[in-house]
């Protein structure tokens, strides 16, 4: 079995006045890598920040963490070069935002980065199906994207379980809601990645809350491979 629990959480929940500092800390409590939430204002409600800002975090961060981009963007296409050279390790657009994903998927591999699909709770996993063996990781949304601190939505579940059936050494990613009240279906259904803000940043002790999600993980994955 090909994959391992990881928890990244998304700092979009921080206090976005210190990111530098934020992302130091959610490294040093543990976290196994860092989600950037990247929105645009037009493929959802809401504006973050783009490269400029991830070539900083890079210069502030140095070079281990790996900075896994959730691309919220209409025309994902333009960014791939800028983010790459920013220093962005994973590339995650959203298939509703391309009409080429096959194309896209290319250009980030070929910029040295890994490819991630993302699908929007409205989208089906068969859709993304097709693409499944040239990413390196599906990340099913389990909110509408745009905002942290959302209900976790648990139908998107079978989603993750459908994944992990048809292709057992795939990268699957969890985003919006995640915490320790729902943490458990998510190992269950077969998510290895788990983004988790406001549970993460938000807690009094991020140090434990991130030990126990990946403790869950891990042991749904032992679980799995002891089934086989
Ligand atoms: O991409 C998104 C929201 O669009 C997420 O990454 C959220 O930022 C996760 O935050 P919580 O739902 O865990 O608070
Ligand atoms: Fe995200």
């Amino acid at each position: 079995m090909a994959y391992s629990a990881r928890i990244g959480p998304s700092i979009l929940s921080s206090d976005l006045s210190c990111l530098g500092s934020e992302c130091v800390r959610m490294m040093e409590c543990g976290a196994d890598y860092l989600h950037l939430d990247v929105m645009d204002g037009h493929f959802v409600p809401n504006i973050t920040f783009g490269h400029p800002m991830v070539e900083c975090l890079r210069k502030c961060l140095g070079q281990e963490p790996f900075f896994d981009m959730h691309m919220m963007v209409s025309r994902p296409e333009q960014w791939v070069k800028p983010m790459a050279a920013a220093g962005a390790n994973q590339y995650t657009f959203h298939l509703e935002a391309t009409s080429n994903p096959a194309a896209l998927i290319k250009d980030i591999k070929e910029s040295g980065m890994k490819a991630g699909l993302a699908i929007k709770p409205g989208t089906t996993v068969e859709e993304l199906a097709p693409w499944a063996n040239q990413i390196d990781m599906a990340l099913v949304m389990t909110v509408e994207p745009g905002f942290g601190g959302q209900k976790f939505m648990e139908d998107m579940m079978p989603k993750v379980m459908w994944l992990r059936n048809q292709f057992p050494s795939l990268d699957i990613e969890v985003d919006g809601g995640v915490g320790p009240d729902t943490i458990h279906c998510c190992a269950e259904a077969g998510a290895n990645m788990i983004v988790s803000g406001s549970a993460v940043i938000g807690s009094d002790d991020p140090r434990s809350v991130i030990a126990h999600l990946r403790s869950v993980v891990a042991e749904a994955i032992q679980k799995r491979s002891l089934d086989r």
